[in-house]
């Protein structure tokens, strides 16, 4: 669904909130902490910010964020029984809805000393989005996204989870178009006020997932790590604009566009 001004206007306050609830976080994320004590005090945040959780009560969903530790892929909720420990790689996804407009991002945070496998998983992970990233402008075909995630990430021996994908947002959490982070064959071509998430997950062994009896809680069938990256964003006249980049993020110069 195609944008007007004054809906991009808004989407890019939303996107500017759900950034800095990643920015604000980071501080908190030390061993020790629960989830969900993070769970509260990025609710809190958003609040203050005049906005609110979409993911609370979505599908019936109890929180207000995402926390998804080392196996975990995604979904995972905040619980006061689970405390983070040095070693831990935990994504923290976020999505709020400021005046109607929904903003959605993720993002890994390594928790104190974590091995060389957790690095590169989250480093390879995070590169995959900012290559698709590159790539996005008007006339290019949706599925090009899939083609350079999985290229990249298989190249580098990691697996890319079939089961979720990104999504077209805006008054919606989810809608058209959804975006596939493997080799597909969709015929939608990239326009001008597009907005839509990217939001690869990569596992460090098989691609395969299973959802816990909690009925959220995904996680890698072999136990294996998994790392995601989310940004929200949108395509213009000649490139594209990451509505939830945060401040001090940024691209290495290998992925800048030549
Ligand atoms: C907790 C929110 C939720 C519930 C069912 S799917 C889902 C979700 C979580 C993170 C996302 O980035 C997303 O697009 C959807
Ligand atoms: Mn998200
Ligand atoms: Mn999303």
């Amino acid at each position: 669904i195609i944008k007007t001004e004054s809906e991009i206007k808004k989407m890019k306050v939303s996107g500017k909130i759900a950034a800095e609830v990643l920015e604000m976080i980071e501080n908190y994320i030390k061993p020790n902490i629960s989830t969900e004590e993070i769970n509260n005090i990025c609710h809190n945040f958003i609040i203050k910010k005049k906005a609110v959780s979409a993911c609370l009560g979505y599908h019936g969903f109890p929180k207000s964020i995402c926390i998804s530790v080392n196996d975990v892929v995604c979904h995972g909720i905040p619980n006061k029984n689970q405390i983070l420990k040095s070693g831990d790689i935990v994504n923290i996804d976020v999505t709020i809805i400021k005046k109607n407009y929904h903003a959605d991002t993720s993002k890994m945070f390594l928790v104190g000393q974590t091995n060389i496998l957790s690095q590169r998983l989250c480093k390879i992970a995070q590169e995959s989005l900012y290559k698709s990233l590159n790539i996005l402008k008007p006339g290019i075909p949706l599925y090009k996204i899939g083609e350079v995630i999985q290229n990249y990430v298989e190249n580098n021996n990691f697996s890319v989870v079939k089961e979720y994908c990104g999504h077209g947002i805006g008054r919606a959490f989810h809608e058209e178009p959804y975006v596939l982070h493997y080799k597909n064959k969709s015929h939608v071509i990239l326009e001008k006020g597009m907005i839509f998430t990217i939001e690869p997950m990569i596992n460090a062994g098989s691609h395969e997932v299973k959802c816990m009896k909690d009925g959220w809680t995904v996680k890698t069938k072999d136990h294996s790590l998994s790392a995601q990256y989310e940004h929200t964003v949108l395509i213009t006249e000649n490139g594209c604009d990451i509505l939830t980049w945060q401040k001090n993020e940024k691209i290495p110069s290998k992925f800048i566009n030549k």
